[in-house]
């Protein structure tokens, strides 16, 4: 699972025209996280710190993919599958799913980069909270402390909602409509606004800037004259 994710990551690297991205589980689970059964063969300090170095690697470049991503949570994350949630920009969860960072319950700590995305995303008492309790976050908690952003709802609740990743792609939508120049633009804004300090956040702003100033988005909206009423 590692080395496939790691192939499909470096595929999206290349992928110029995308906008969007979802990332779903199947067979109703979105990750249970390592392979315990691989793990077990490689339980020793020094390839543990491979596997999270590799883990790391692959993890940061998928959140700074020029797109907007979103973790659909059905069914369970669980340990390395809650830090992949952390790896993307935005997490929807079904109804009855779980964010559940077990690492604790394992003797051992986030090591996929998935503890420092916590602390950025719920702020450091939560991440603590999560962290030491290895509570069981479910779409409440989640929303409640900014872990999740929008919770997708089961057939019998609502009439007619589609699936999950129907819902997934409406939501998600809205955050992609328009040129894919002009949403990368604003992913890679909000990631250098994100990880870097203010002064090289503001230098890589101006440069992403100039990618789109008189650009034909730019153009066309100027020569519509356009009322964003
Ligand atoms: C830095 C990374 C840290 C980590 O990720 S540590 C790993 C944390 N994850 C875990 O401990 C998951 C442990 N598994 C579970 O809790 C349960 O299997 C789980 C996911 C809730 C599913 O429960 P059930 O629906 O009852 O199904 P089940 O237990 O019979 O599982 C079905 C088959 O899947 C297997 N499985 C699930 N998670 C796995 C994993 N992470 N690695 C390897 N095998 C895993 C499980 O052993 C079972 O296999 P089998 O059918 O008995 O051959």
């Amino acid at each position: 699972m590692m080395v496939d994710l790691e192939e499909r990551v470096s595929e999206l690297e290349n992928w110029t025209d995308g906008k969007g991205l979802i990332l779903c589980g199947a067979a109703e689970t979105f990750c249970s996280g390592s392979d315990l059964n691989a793990v077990r063969a490689i339980s020793n300090p020094q390839d543990g710190m491979k596997m999270s170095m590799f883990m790391q690697n692959t993890l940061t470049r998928l959140l700074r993919l020029p797109l907007i991503s979103v973790a659909l949570v059905e069914g369970r994350a669980l340990g390395g599958g809650a830090e992949l949630t952390t790896a993307c920009d935005f997490r929807l969860m079904a109804s009855d799913s779980v964010i559940q960072f077990v690492h604790k319950h394992m003797g051992l700590v986030p090591g996929w980069g998935g503890g420092a995305r916590l602390v950025r995303i719920v702020g450091s008492q939560n991440a603590l909270k999560l962290l030491g309790g290895a509570l069981k976050v479910d779409p409440k908690l989640g929303l409640q402390i900014g872990l999740a952003d929008g919770v997708v709802e089961d057939a019998q609740t609502v009439e007619a909602p589609g699936s999950h990743l129907e819902q997934a792609e409406k939501w998600l939508g809205t955050y992609i409509k328009g040129p894919a120049p002009v949403i990368q633009a604003v992913k890679k804004v909000v990631l250098s606004g994100r990880e870097l300090p203010l002064s090289e956040a503001l230098k890589t702003e101006m440069g992403v800037f100039g990618t789109v100033w008189g650009g034909p988005a730019n153009l066309q909206a100027l020569a519509s004259k356009s009322k964003h009423k």
